[in-house]
């Protein structure tokens, strides 16, 4: 076999997508009197956490809208997390509000979501959102696989009645994802940690998505010659020699599986800045929206 996986560059398709989003925020701002904004909360002191919400208030200002970043102490309570979101809420400069996760293990996550206007909710994490996802609403759709499908469409044009498998079935990639290629004509399945014969399951695949949070587990002897491999895992393997600070790498064996698959995305540089890329869309969506003003959403 050849190496003959065209690789999908979501680093440059994230960049395309922030510059389209750049001109649009722009024209919103002469339409709106104001710019749009994104609110970002994060409790604690996770350094991974730290990093993400440090590029998303970059990437959000590039774009040409507000960032109002909310930092709170580790040890804040529900109760205080939950004033905020109110806040935030009322307040008519903020368009698009995410609370970073995970929380600490004292915070009800899913009370905190519960708290979000779904309105502003561009995460779509909300039940509101994940309801009108299911019944095909519009409303807003999770980042990561809103970018995923992106790449998906651009590189394949037409998914009907293609086989995809999406392994993992978290509330924030698996289920969504699943409801995304439903609605595009794909004949999907949710496989998971406990699915019988996995590789069998894969190998039928013209589509894998793999996010379950296992490194390099998907292997290139699971995957259909030409199919198009989507990689939403990032894993950051021990140090070692070569890699001081640790390798990151996905859920899929990128070195086989780039020998067989049709295509396939990096990890980094592949699902990773889309994810930002579709929060700063959803959000000057949100900003459209709240402030009555009309946009194409199909543009970005
Ligand atoms: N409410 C909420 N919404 C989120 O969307 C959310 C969250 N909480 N908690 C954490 C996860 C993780 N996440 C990522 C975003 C960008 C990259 C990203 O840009 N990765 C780059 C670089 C990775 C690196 O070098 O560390 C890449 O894959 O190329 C990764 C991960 C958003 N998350
Ligand atoms: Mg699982």
């Amino acid at each position: 076999m050849t190496q003959g996986a065209s690789v999908i560059d979501g680093k440059a398709f994230a960049e395309d997508l922030r510059a389209r989003i750049a001109v649009a925020a722009a024209q919103f701002e002469v339409h709106a009197g104001r710019k749009a904004g994104l609110a970002v909360v994060l409790v604690g002191e996770d350094p991974a956490s730290q990093v993400y919400v440090r590029s998303k208030g970059k990437q959000t200002v590039e774009c040409g809208m507000n960032s109002f970043e909310h930092k709170l102490d580790e040890n804040t309570d529900e109760g205080a997390l939950l004033d905020l979101v109110e806040r935030l809420n009322a307040d008519p400069a903020v368009d698009g509000i995410l609370v970073q996760l995970p929380l600490p293990a004292h915070i009800n996550e899913q009370e905190v979501i519960s708290a979000i206007s779904p309105d502003k909710d561009v995460d779509g994490f909300h039940i509101i959102n994940s309801g009108r996802l299911s019944v095909g609403l519009p409303g807003f759709v999770p980042c990561t696989p809103l970018g995923c499908l992106m790449l998906l469409k651009d590189k394949l044009g037409s998914l009907c009645g293609l086989d995809a498998v999406v392994i993992g079935r978290s509330n924030i990639v698996g289920k969504p994802m699943a409801a995304l290629l439903l609605a595009e004509s794909c004949t999907v399945t949710i496989a998971h940690s406990r699915t019988k014969d996995l590789p069998d399951v894969v190998r039928r695949a013209d589509i894998i998505v793999a996010a379950v949070g296992r490194a390099e587990m998907v292997k290139g002897d699971w995957i259909k010659p030409g199919a198009t491999v989507i990689d939403v895992g990032i894993n950051r393997l021990p140090p070692s020699e070569t890699s001081p600070k640790g390798k990151l790498v996905g859920d899929v064996d990128y070195a086989s599986a780039v020998q067989v698959a049709g295509a396939i995305t990096p990890v980094p540089g592949g699902v990773g800045p889309m994810t930002i890329a579709v929060l700063l869309r959803n959000t000057l969506v949100a900003a459209h929206r709240n402030a009555g003003v009309a946009f194409d959403e199909s543009t970005l």
